[in-house]
C-alpha cells in the first residue's frame, strides 16, 4: 500500500514513522525546510516507547506526482487550505484520506471537496512535540491512532488498512463507531487543550487547585455538542474527567506547548467553532468564551 503522510510534524512524523520503521511503503509530502532536516539528520523520533532515527523518502508539493492509496493528513488547521492544495495531484479515483487532526469541521469541509466515500474517520491520542532540531518527541504512555468508516462498521478497505497498520511499534486501532470516537476526542481537547492555556500550566497543579474548572468546561462542552446531535455517550464528561485524573503532573496539551513556542494556535477550528454552533442553538457557554477569548488575545499579541 502507498501512503502518503502529509506533515511531518509531530503527529505525522510520529505515526508515518512508525510505518517507516516497520518497513511500509511510506512517502513525507512536506515544505523545504522540513525536507532538508529531514535529509540532513533523518527523521528522529525520541520516545518512551522506543527512539529510532529514519531516513525516509519526502517529496515537495508537486514532485513524484502519483496516485497514493491512503493519504494521511497531519497538519494543523490553520494550514488546512493550502495542504488540501498540496494533496490534490496525488489523490486517485482508489485514494483514500485519512485526517488526524483535532476537532470536526475538517471532516465535513473534506466530504465535501473530495466526496464522502473518500474520507476516512481518525483521530490520535499522543502526546508529541517537534524539538528545537526537528525531533519527534513522545514523552507519555498513550500513543494510539484510531481510524474506520465515517458511516461505521467495518469493510474490505478499512480491514485492508488494518492489516498494514499491523505490527508496528505504536497502536493502530480499527474504529467500527468512530465518529462517535471524534466527537469524544473532540469534547476531550477542547476543555484540556483549554484549561492548560488559560492555566498556562501543565495539568497537575491545575488539578491541585481544584477540579470544578475542568468539570464545569467539559459539561459546558458537552451541552454543546448534545445539542447539535453529535452522538457523545452518556456520562463521558465523568470518564474524561477519570482520565484528566490519570494523566502526569507534568501532561501539557499540544495546544499548550504550541503556545510556548510563540505558535499560533488551532482555537478557531477546535474552541471557536464549538462557540459558533452554541450561538446557533442558544446555548449559554461562559467558560468556554473565556476559554476562547483567552486564546484570541494570545494571537492578537503573537
Ligand atoms: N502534537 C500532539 O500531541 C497532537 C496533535 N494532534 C493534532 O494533530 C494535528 C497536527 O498536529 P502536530 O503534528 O502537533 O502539528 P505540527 O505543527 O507538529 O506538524 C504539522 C506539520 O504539517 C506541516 N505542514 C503544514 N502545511 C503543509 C503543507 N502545505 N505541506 C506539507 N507540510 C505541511 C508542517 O510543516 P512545516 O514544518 O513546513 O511548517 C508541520 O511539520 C493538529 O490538528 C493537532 O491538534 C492530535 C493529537 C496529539
Ligand atoms: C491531549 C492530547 C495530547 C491527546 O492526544 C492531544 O490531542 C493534544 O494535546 O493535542
Amino acid at each position: 500500500m502507498k501512503i502518503l503522510v502529509l506533515g511531518a510534524g509531530a503527529v505525522g512524523g510520529y505515526f508515518g514513522g512508525r510505518l517507516v520503521e516497520k518497513g511500509e511503503d511510506v512517502t513525507f509530502l512536506v515544505r523545504e525546510a522540513r525536507q532538508k532536516q529531514l535529509t540532513e539528520h533523518g527523521l528522529v523520533i525520541n520516545s518512551v516507547h522506543g527512539d529510532v532515527k529514519l531516513q525516509p523518502k519526502t517529496i515537495l508539493a508537486g514532485e513524484a506526482v502519483i496516485p497514493f492509496d491512503l493519504i494521511l493528513f497531519a497538519t494543523k488547521s490553520y494550514h488546512f487550505h493550502n495542504a488540501i492544495e498540496a494533496i490534490k495531484p496525488y489523490i486517485g479515483d482508489q485514494t483514500l484520506i485519512l485526517p488526524l487532526l483535532n476537532g470536526y469541521q475538517h471532516f465535513d469541509q473534506l466530504k465535501e471537496m473530495f466526496g464522502q466515500e473518500k474520507i476516512l474517520g481518525g483521530l490520535c491520542f499522543v502526546e508529541a512535540t517537534l524539538n528545537e532540531n526537528g525531533e519527534v518527541v513522545q514523552t507519555s504512555p498513550t500513543h494510539q491512532l484510531s481510524f474506520g468508516e465515517l458511516k461505521g462498521g467495518t469493510s474490505v478497505r478499512v480491514e485492508a488498512i488494518r492489516e498494514v497498520f499491523s505490527g508496528t511499534k505504536t497502536v493502530f486501532h480499527l474504529s467500527e463507531n468512530i465518529v462517535q470516537d471524534i466527537w469524544h476526542k473532540y469534547l476531550f481537547i477542547t476543555t484540556l487543550s483549554g484549561i492548560t492555556t488559560l492555566m498556562r500550566s501543565a495539568i497537575g497543579p491545575i488539578r491541585e487547585e481544584g477540579e470544578t474548572f475542568i468539570e464545569q468546561l467539559f459539561e459546558e462542552t458537552a451541552t454543546i455538542m448534545r445539542a447539535v446531535g453529535a452522538p457523545i455517550a452518556d456520562g463521558i464528561e465523568r470518564k474524561h474527567m477519570e482520565t484528566v485524573r490519570k494523566q502526569s503532573y507534568t501532561m501539557k496539551s499540544s495546544m499548550l506547548r504550541d503556545m510556548e513556542k510563540s505558535y499560533p494556535t488551532e482555537a478557531d477550528h477546535i474552541q471557536g467553532y464549538l462557540l459558533q454552533l452554541a450561538e446557533q442553538h442558544r446555548v449559554q457557554a461562559p467558560l468556554l468564551t473565556l476559554v476562547y477569548r483567552n486564546l484570541r488575545v494570545y494571537e492578537k499579541n503573537n
